[in-house]
C-alpha cells in the first residue's frame, strides 16, 4: 500500500484565497488594513527565510507588514522595549517574535510583556490558557494547520487514537489539546517516553514534532494511519547541496501509512498562512469588529 499525499500546499492556496477575499472586504467597508510585524533576533540563516517569507505573504495579501531585525548580541531589554513599541503601535495587529531566541534574551520575559491581543503565535500564558479552556481566539499556526490537513483528508477525528511526539509550546501542546478538543484520544510522546516504537503502533494519527531527521521508522507505523510530518530539518545531500526532510523516515512510511504529509509542501506550508488568518482576526478584534470566520 502506498499512501496518498496531504497536499498542504494546495490547502494552503485554498486558505490563501479567502483571506485576500476577507482582507479586501475590511480594507473596504472598514479602512482597515491589517499589520504584522515581526521581530528576528541575531543571523540564523534558517529563520532569515522564514522571517522573509512570512512578511512576503503578508503584502501579497494587502497587509502591512514591517519587519525588525537585532543583532545577535542584542540584550534582554533591548527586545523587550521593541516589544513595547510594538503593542501600543495601533498600525500593528500581529507581533512575531523569532523563537529561538539568543540565550541572553529570556523567551519567557518576552512573552510576559507581548499583548495577548497581538500574540499570532499564540504563545502568551493567556492564550495558552484560553485554549486550554476551549475559549481561543488565536490558536499556534502549525497545529492549525494541521487540524485544517486533518479535516480535509480525513475528516472527523473522534475516538481515533492520535499520539504527539513533542511537547513544545509552539507546537506539541498545542496540537495535543486541539486533538482532544476534537474528541481524538491523545497520548503525548516526549524524549522520556519508554518504547516509543511501540506506542506510535498504536496511532491512527501520528504525529511527529521532534527536530530529528527520519527519527520515526516506517515500521513504527500503524498501517493505513495518517502520518503528520511537523519536522523541518535541514541535512546534507549529493554534491556538498543539503535538503529538508522532516522527523519521518517518509520513504519507509509512504509504504505503510494511508494518508501522509511531505517535507516541504506538508504541514509546514500551512504555518505561514495560518498565522496571516491570525493576524487578521487580531486586527478585526482589536478593531471592535466581528471575527471573519476564515
Ligand atoms: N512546520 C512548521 O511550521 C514547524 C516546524 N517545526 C519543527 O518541528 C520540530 C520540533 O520543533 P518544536 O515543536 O519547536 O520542538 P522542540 O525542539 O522545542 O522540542 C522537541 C520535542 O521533541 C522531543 N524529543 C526530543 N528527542 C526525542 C526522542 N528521542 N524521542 C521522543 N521525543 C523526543 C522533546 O522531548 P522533551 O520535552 O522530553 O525534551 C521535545 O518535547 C523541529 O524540527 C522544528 O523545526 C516547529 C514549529 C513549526
Ligand atoms: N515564534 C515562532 N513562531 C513560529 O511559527 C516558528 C518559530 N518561532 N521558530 C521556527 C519555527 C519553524 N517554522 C516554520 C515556518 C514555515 C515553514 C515553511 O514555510 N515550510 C515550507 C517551506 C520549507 C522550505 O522550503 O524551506 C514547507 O514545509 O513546505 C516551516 C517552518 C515556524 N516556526
Amino acid at each position: 500500500m502506498t499512501a496518498a499525499l496531504i497536499d498542504g500546499k494546495a490547502h494552503a492556496a485554498k486558505l490563501k484565497a479567502r483571506l485576500i477575499e476577507e482582507t479586501a472586504r475590511l480594507k473596504a467597508e472598514h479602512g482597515l488594513v491589517p499589520g504584522l510585524a515581526t521581530v528576528l533576533v541575531g543571523n540564523d540563516p534558517a529563520s532569515e527565510v522564514y522571517v522573509r517569507n512570512k512578511n512576503k505573504t503578508a503584502e501579497a495579501l494587502g497587509f502591512k507588514s514591517v519587519h525588525h531585525h537585532l543583532a545577535e548580541t542584542a540584550s534582554e531589554a533591548e527586545v523587550l522595549d521593541l516589544v513595547r513599541a510594538l503593542n501600543a503601535d495601533p498600525s500593528v495587529h500581529g507581533i512575531l517574535v523569532q523563537m529561538p531566541l539568543p540565550k541572553q534574551i529570556r523567551e519567557q520575559a518576552v512573552l510576559d510583556v507581548l499583548d495577548p491581543a497581538k500574540d499570532v503565535d499564540a504563545l502568551t500564558p493567556t492564550n495558552a490558557g484560553l485554549l486550554l479552556s476551549g475559549r481561543a481566539k488565536l490558536v499556534s499556526c502549525t497545529p492549525a494547520g494541521m487540524m485544517i490537513l486533518l479535516k480535509e483528508t480525513i475528516g472527523a477525528v473522534a475516538g481515533l487514537e492520535a499520539l504527539v511526539i513533542g511537547r513544545s509550546l509552539l507546537f506539541g501542546k498545542p496540537a495535543a489539546l486541539l486533538l482532544q478538543a476534537a474528541n481524538a484520544t491523545v497520548t503525548m510522546a516526549h524524549s522520556k517516553t519508554r518504547d516509543l516504537a511501540e506506542v506510535c503502533r498504536r496511532a491512527d494519527i501520528l504525529v511527529a514534532a521532534i527536530g530529528k531527521p527520519e527519527f520515526v521508522r516506517g515500521d513504527w507505523v500503524k498501517p493505513g494511519a495518517t502520518v503528520i510530518d511537523v519536522g523541518i530539518n535541514r541535512v546534507p545531500a549529493a554534491e556538498g547541496k543539503t535538503k529538508l526532510v522532516g522527523d519521518v523516515a517518509f520513504a519507509e512510511a509512504v509504504e505503510r501509512a494511508g494518508h501522509i504529509t511531505p517535507v516541504p509542501g506538508g504541514v509546514g506550508a500551512m504555518t505561514i498562512i495560518c498565522l496571516m488568518r491570525n493576524t487578521l482576526i487580531a486586527a478585526a478584534a482589536l478593531a471592535g469588529l466581528a471575527v471573519p470566520s476564515v
